[in-house]
């Protein structure tokens, strides 16, 4: 295994959104992107995401949804050294989130489903997995751990800026002209507008943000969504995506409700505002959202400042997290910490994650 950056590090990230797996190709010193190789995202299919639901919110053993779980993953793997023209040997570190089921960092839990040491055997590459569970059990919120990664990926850009990341859930980073990194999930992303459009349209998104689009925002419903707790805590704070219920918004029609609900995800991103240490110049979007022109528009007028892709800046708004993980991998092998007390509110900075050998 080699340490220097020149040798290629892969993530695997299954979101929130439980819409598939996204694989990606890095090489990283672990403070740097030296560069951003191949990606692909494997969709799950109705049979699979229905397994994924099955266990969520679950901290019961759940071995089968489990090794059927990282046998994608290994799919994900093959297909995209694959496309990469890449063998086994040419990897040195996997990335492995797995699927949270399950995150209530107030109790100290949070939940990754993913057998690390399998998936190691599988691809014949060792593994990283289990990022999570060191910051929670030192008292941090476990979520969000992209920020470190952010602040590599943004290292020549000008500052303050804001990164969003739209997935399941919501999540920023705040990058200051000083070298702050504060970061926080800011409410839901996709997450109860995709469960809203499977419900009333059966349709897995609304994609293009068409149907939100064609509907009238109900501002009552929309203040009463907004009168939550979480909006006047400080971050850093974190969010299971099922923290937030769509009971005020069932009065509404279809459309109406989908309408509401976007406009929930970009004012729930307004409200970190207050928080930052100085206002950014810009926000650079990651994550699906940034696909759906009607909830960036919503952005664009709550933040009131330039609301772009992360593509402006040469980055890959649907494989950052999948290398977030690769590099966040390669800090762990380092002994570098993955997260900070103004990413994840752990008193110390905190390393992180279990290393699977490949034999
Ligand atoms: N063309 C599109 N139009 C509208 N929405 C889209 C489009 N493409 C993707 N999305 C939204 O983005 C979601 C997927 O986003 P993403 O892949 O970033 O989520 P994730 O990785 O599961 O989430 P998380 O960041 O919470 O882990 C979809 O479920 C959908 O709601
Ligand atoms: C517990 C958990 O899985 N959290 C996810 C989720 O999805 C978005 C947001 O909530 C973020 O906090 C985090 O993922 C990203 C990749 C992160 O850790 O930065």
């Amino acid at each position: 295994m080699t340490l220097g950056g020149d040798d290629w590090l892969l993530g695997l990230m299954s979101g929130t959104s439980m819409d598939g797996i996204d694989a990606a190709l890095i090489k990283s010193d672990g403070s740097r992107v030296l560069e951003q190789g191949p990606r692909i995202t494997l969709p799950y299919d109705a049979s699979q995401r229905a397994l994924l639901e099955s266990v969520m919110g679950n901290t019961a053993d759940c071995q089968e949804v489990e090794t059927a779980l990282t046998h994608w993953h290994h799919q994900a793997v093959s297909s995209l050294l694959e496309q990469a023209g890449l063998k086994a040997s040419d990897v040195s570190l996997i990335g492995f989130h797995g699927q949270t089921t399950f995150h209530d960092p107030k109790k100290a839990v949070t939940r990754q489903i993913g057998d690390g040491a399998l998936l190691a055997k599988l691809c014949g590459i060792a593994v990283v997995n289990d990022f999570r569970s060191a910051d929670v059990a030192a008292g941090g919120e476990g979520a969000p751990l992209a920020p470190l990664y952010h602040r590599a990926l943004a290292k020549d850009l000008e500052k303050p800026l804001m990164v969003l990341n739209i997935g399941g859930v919501s999540n920023i980073t705040f990058l200051g002209q000083d070298e702050t990194v504060l970061a926080c999930d800011t409410g839901p992303g996709n997450g109860l507008l995709d469960d809203w459009m499977m419900k009333h349209f059966d349709m897995p998104m609304d994609e293009g943000g068409k149907v939100a689009a064609s509907g009238t925002l109900d501002p009552l419903v929309l203040a009463g969504l907004l009168d939550h707790g979480y909006f006047s805590e400080a971050p850093p704070k974190s969010l299971d995506r099922y923290d937030f219920s769509p009971e005020l918004v069932q009065a509404l029609n279809p459309m109406d409700g989908a309408t509401t609900l976007t406009a929930f995800t970009a004012a729930a991103v307004a409200k970190v505002l207050p928080f930052l240490p100085e206002r950014p110049n810009r926000c650079l979007v990651t994550g699906g959202g940034r696909r759906n022109p009607f909830m960036m528009d919503l952005l664009t007028r709550e933040l009131d400042m330039p609301v772009e892709p992360v593509e402006v800046v040469g980055w890959d708004g649907d494989a950052l997290e999948a290398q977030a993980f690769a590099f966040l991998a390669r800090r762990s092998q380092l002994g570098l910490p993955l997260s900070l007390p103004t990413t994840t509110r752990v008193a110390a900075p905190c390393k992180g994650g279990v290393l699977h050998l490949a034999s």
